[in-house]
């Protein structure tokens, strides 16, 4: 098979026209050329996918579109003119809309609030507020525009992203992998938005790691693979294998079972635990209780703001309660401890939000391992740094981990979000953890390195450590996890095998149906 595939969309009808073009455009960072001659049509009416693996080159190819970079050569076009675009304002008032992976909002403020920010003029909040509940209700995006953003779920501040585009009418609309953080229903409330905005002839180019939903969304694709065009195809006549094909360049390797083994002692306690909420994001917790064992994973379910990041802050220390004995961690009462005690304890920590909370973003990666490793007496003794210790360790997580980039030790806001999750899992892994508590393990990671971290945790799970994965991604959990529990308003249900459990239970147990998830459950409903 060659390895360029091409698929003539011309032979499958009409070709609408092109609304925004990409035409040999080149970027490069250093050495490295995050781009090489990359050409890309966006159609009116048309859901376009880019796809790639991490680091392949798809957020740089964004950034040239919307005129957050320059390219260092080829074009633009805009309606089949050549057009140049100095800053993201002049994309904007050429109606080309972004949603980011990472949301700009101010969670202090309402969704009126954060929207007027983003607009040109001073038009008046009740005004303004009539228009997004207008758009809303077009558009079956449920926001509403008196809340606050602290208050709202990742989906919801999504939806007031995607609010905040639409009313610049825009032309085409990017989404930068939107469904990474969505739940399922959140997922198919945006496909139907999607849907309405190419009827209305607008152009949408989205950004996903998950294939199967690129095939029942777009018309088109465009495969990048190194920075260089791979393919353009028609993704539903494709498989979800032979798009990774085109991705990786060679079959992707399936997920290896790692054989079943006997449980240990337990190594986290939780008993009891309650916290009140901090105002914000931070929901209460209510009298949570969950035990894991050495050599199992525990995945918890559930809609984003429903006190999964209490729980995280709660076990990692960056929270603290008064009951020493409510988190008990390898049989030492942990409850009151702070983070850098409880990581001496062996307990390791992925947090969900890896830049900023996981990575400091303008550290070097090296000064990023130092960061969480110092306490371990490995790379500090007597208080010096012992950078051999240090730059190893490094040289062996970015090998390990396949964590790609330009230059040797760059900033760690420098790197692709897959390259940096992968990153941040193998700092904690490497660390030889006795507890894992993973927030999100594959947010924004392409299929291979999926499939390479759930592998990885269920290694050190068979190795003797008990593994908490906190998860939005059904299919994940049901797919590497021995108990799935669910959290909903603050409450933890008892965990059940994932044998005995379903999509739709968990689901159930997600709308606040309480008790277990387990299969009768959904039967009956
Ligand atoms: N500002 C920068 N300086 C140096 N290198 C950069 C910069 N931005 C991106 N890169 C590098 O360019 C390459 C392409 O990165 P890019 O973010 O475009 O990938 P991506 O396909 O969007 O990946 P992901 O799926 O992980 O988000 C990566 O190797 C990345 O480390």
């Amino acid at each position: 098979m060659p390895d360029i595939a091409t698929s003539d969309p011309a032979a499958s009808g009409a070709v609408p026209p092109a609304v925004l073009e990409a035409i040999g455009l080149t970027k490069r960072f250093g050495a490295l050329v995050a781009n090489d001659h990359v050409s890309l049509a966006i159609r009116a009416g048309e859901t376009h996918a880019l796809l790639g693996e991490n680091g392949a080159g798809k957020s740089t190819l964004v950034k040239m579109m919307c005129g957050l970079l320059q390219a260092d050569s080829g074009e633009l076009r805009f309606a089949g003119e050549p057009i140049t675009f100095p800053d993201p304002a002049a994309s904007r008032a050429k109606g080309i809309g972004v949603v980011f992976q990472h949301f700009a909002l101010f969670d202090a403020l309402t969704v009126v609030e954060n929207v007027a920010l983003g607009l040109p003029g001073r038009e008046p909040l009740a005004a303004l507020a009539a228009r997004i509940e207008d758009c809303v209700g077009r558009y079956g995006l449920e926001v509403e525009p008196h809340r606050r953003v602290g208050e709202l779920s990742v989906g919801e501040r999504q939806r007031v992203e995607i609010v905040r585009c639409l009313l610049g009418d825009p032309r085409v609309l990017i989404l930068d992998e939107p469904t990474s953080v969505l739940t399922p229903d959140e997922s198919e409330s945006l496909f139907r938005t999607v849907d309405l905005l190419t009827a209305e002839g607008r152009a949408v180019l989205f950004i996903s790691h998950k294939l199967d939903e690129v095939r029942r969304l777009c018309q088109r694709a465009t495969v990048l693979r190194g920075g260089k065009f791979i393919a353009e195809v028609d993704p539903r006549r494709e498989s979800s294998a032979s798009l990774a094909r085109l991705m990786v360049g060679a079959e992707v390797p399936r997920t290896p079972r790692v054989a079943t083994h006997e449980l240990g002692e337990p190594r986290l306690l939780i008993k009891n635990l309650t916290l009140k909420g901090d105002g914000s994001r931070g929901s209460a917790l209510h009298a949570i209780n969950l035990e894991i064992r050495a050599g199992e994973i525990v995945g918890i379910a559930g809609v984003a703001g429903n006190g999964q990041t209490t729980l995280f802050e709660a076990l990692s220390g960056e929270r603290r309660g008064e009951d020493a004995e409510a988190i008990v961690i390898d049989r030492t009462p942990a409850g009151a401890l702070g983070p850098t005690e409880r990581r001496a304890l062996k307990a390791g920590f992925v947090p969900e939000e890896r830049l900023g909370h996981a990575a400091a973003p303008d550290m070097r990666l090296s000064d990023n391992v130092l960061l969480t490793t110092h306490g371990d007496g490995r790379i500090v003794r007597h208080g010096v740094v012992r950078h051999s210790v240090l730059n190893a360790m490094f040289a062996d997580i970015v090998k390990r981990f396949d964590v790609r980039f330009g230059g040797k030790d760059p900033k760690a806001r420098r790197l692709s979000g897959g390259n940096l999750q992968k990153f941040v899992i193998g700092r904690e892994v490497l660390r030889e953890p006795v507890l894992l508590v993973v927030d999100q393990p594959t947010w924004g990671v392409d299929a291979a390195a999926a499939g390479f971290i759930r592998t990885t945790l269920r290694r050190k799970a068979a190795e003797g450590c008990a593994v908490l994965v906190i998860s939005q991604d059904l299919d994940e959990l049901l797919e590497f996890t021995d108990r799935i529990a669910v959290m909903s308003e603050g409450r933890l249900t008892q965990p059940v095998p994932v044998e005995e459990t379903s999509r739709e239970a968990i689901g159930l147990a997600m709308g606040g149906a309480h008790g277990a998830p387990a299969q009768e459950d959904a039967d009956a409903a």
